[in-house]
């Protein structure tokens, strides 16, 4: 099923991210818990191209391993920057060989070696190539993007960060999922801004439950995302105590989430980190809100 059809359905509901495993000795252990979320049944679920250092050729395995036996809807990742051509072009028909529909096109991090060597002889500089070549693929594949509610790291502003994001619009992206935001203002307000700059496709808001002190500073880093004080102070007082912090993460999760839904937003994706305890937590917190469906 595609993502672009499920978020059409106006419908309230959650969707899911894990990541491949980081070693081959860990994937029975990341396989098991990508399918202990899929049994709370999401809406959809994606998995990261490497992200957290996973390795990317279990991407499409995990993928496929939801997608057949689980029944969900699925969406594989693909990053651009430190591939060739030749082997994107090969991912791409390994997607269409494993009847992947729903494609995140991303670029990727910059990694130090891109960072001290220079981009010049890179085949891929943004997202919006690997948008085109996934039209150009005859696939007909549901295209999804990323964009920044705080404009991205590496942008002069927002407005210049905007335009670029609709240039991936135009491109072919079907819909955008932000990058994660711990305050919900600053989505609203970038959602403003997008449709004034005619931006009209569906925006998906990411949510990082945070449960582990440890994550903060790996978070930040990744995103340059605000910390609200309120947040902060959980993270001080509750840190040093696991449990304790799983349970406040949870809790600013979905706090943050009935807040969305309450404002009228359908879809929220949840960065869930494959963390199952914690994707049935959030779950719990918003059962009779979904439905008995639970979170699909
Ligand atoms: N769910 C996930 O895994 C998410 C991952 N990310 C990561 O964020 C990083 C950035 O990826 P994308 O947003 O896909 O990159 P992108 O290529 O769309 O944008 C990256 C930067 O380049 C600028 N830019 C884009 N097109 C340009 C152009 N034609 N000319 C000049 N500047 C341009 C943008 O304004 C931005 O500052 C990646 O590491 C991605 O993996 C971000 C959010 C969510
Ligand atoms: N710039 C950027 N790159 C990404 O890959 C990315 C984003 N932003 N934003 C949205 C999600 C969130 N992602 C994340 C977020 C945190 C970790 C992280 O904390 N990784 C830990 C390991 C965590 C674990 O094993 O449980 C690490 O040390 O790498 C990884 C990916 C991937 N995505």
């Amino acid at each position: 099923m595609k993502i672009i059809d499920i978020l059409k359905q106006d419908k309230m509901s959650l969707s899911f991210e894990v990541f491949p495993p980081k070693k081959e000795t860990s994937f029975e252990n990341v396989k098991a818990a990508t399918e202990a979320i899929a049994k709370l049944n999401p809406a959809f679920m994606s998995v990261t191209y490497g992200a957290g250092g996973g390795v990317s050729q279990y991407t499409l395995e995990i993928a496929k391993n939801l997608k057949y036996n689980f029944n969900i809807p699925m969406l594989a990742h693909l990053t651009c920057i430190s591939s060739t051509k030749e082997t994107i072009h090969q991912r791409i028909e390994d997607m269409k060989a494993a009847g992947i529909k729903n494609v995140m096109a991303l670029r990727g991090d910059l990694t130090p070696e891109l960072i001290a060597n220079g981009r010049g002889d890179c085949d891929y500089h943004h997202a919006v190539e690997l948008i085109r070549e996934l039209k150009a693929a005859d696939a007909d594949f549901c295209i999804g993007a990323a964009c920044y509610p705080e404009k991205h790291p590496e942008s002069p502003n927002q407005a210049e960060d905007i335009k670029h994001l609709k240039e991936k619009v135009e491109a072919g992206a079907d819909f955008l999922t932000t990058q994660m935001v711990f305050d919900n203002n600053l989505f609203f307000s970038f959602l403003y801004k997008l449709r004034d700059a005619g931006v009209n496709c569906p925006v998906l808001p990411g949510i990082m439950p945070i449960t582990n002190a440890n994550q903060v500073e790996r978070a930040i880093k990744l995103s340059g995302s605000f910390m609200p004080q309120h947040f902060k102070s959980l993270v001080d007082k509750f840190g040093s105590d696991p449990e304790a912090m799983k349970q406040a993460g949870i809790i600013y999760a979905t706090d943050q989430i009935i807040d969305l839904y309450a404002n009228g937003i359908t879809n929220v994706h949840v960065y869930s980190m494959n963390k199952p305890d914690v994707a049935e937590g959030i779950l719990k917190n918003v059962s009779a809100i979904l439905g008995k469906n639970f979170a699909g």
